[in-house]
């Protein structure tokens, strides 16, 4: 747990130095959106970026050029929920008690199916698709709930590593997607 804790604070600092990255979240973005998956998937739960993340602005704006449905998580204590978002200017989404935007609570609950695509933050992920969040286990409890055949993670290439200290309950990546590469899908 105390290696946990130092990585994460360690690449959450490199993070605050890193420049550009808006220029690097574009190139994510024309990764992750020209990949197959992204094309066949109809339905995109996706989060809302804050703070130092790959911007996932331009990812929503084409999800909904494209006519795809589009998904933001909202939490409520240790539980996160999909609702969905019909537009990103951003007056209809609410600041939650971290800083982060999401859907009104009035929305129904979205329930994924195989046709959904999860494009998944984190702090630090390896090739393989072992990942790292900030601690909350939000992503791991809604992935060990939730039926989930499609998960891209997005990170910038400072945040990969070669080994992560992983948990039984922890949850694997299908695809983790960077400004230069496309790891995974084996
Ligand atoms: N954009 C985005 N949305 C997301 C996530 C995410 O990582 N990014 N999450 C992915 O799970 C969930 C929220 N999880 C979070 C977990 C911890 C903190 C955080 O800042 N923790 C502080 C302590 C804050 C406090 O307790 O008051 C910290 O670690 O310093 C933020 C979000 C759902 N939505
Ligand atoms: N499937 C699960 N069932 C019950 N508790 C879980 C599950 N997954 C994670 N947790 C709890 O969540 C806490 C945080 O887990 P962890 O540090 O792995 O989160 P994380 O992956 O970094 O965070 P996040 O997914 O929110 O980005 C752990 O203390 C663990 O007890």
């Amino acid at each position: 747990m105390d290696f946990k804790n130092t990585l994460r604070k360690e690449i959450l600092e490199n993070l605050n130095s890193l420049e550009h990255i808006d220029a690097l979240s574009n190139r994510i973005t024309e990764n992750l959106t020209s990949m197959p998956i992204w094309k066949s998937c109809n339905k995109i739960c996706i989060f809302i970026s804050f703070k130092n993340e790959v911007n996932t602005d331009k990812i929503i704006e084409t999800a909904k050029k494209e006519g795809k449905h589009v998904y933001a998580p909202l939490i409520n204590g240790k539980h996160m929920t999909f609702h969905r978002v019909d537009n990103i200017n951003r007056e209809d989404l609410i600041l939650n008690k971290f800083g982060i935007l999401e859907p009104p609570k009035n929305i129904d609950e979205f329930i994924p199916n195989d046709d959904t695509l999860f494009v998944i933050p984190g702090v630090s992920f390896t090739k393989s698709g072992n990942r790292l969040g900030r601690g909350g286990g939000y992503y791991d409890r809604y992935l060990s709930k939730n039926i989930v055949k499609n998960s891209i993670a997005l990170a910038f290439n400072i945040q990969i590593r070669d080994k992560i200290p992983t948990e039984s309950w922890d949850q694997k990546m299908k695809y983790v997607v960077t400004e230069t590469k496309i790891y995974g899908g084996l």
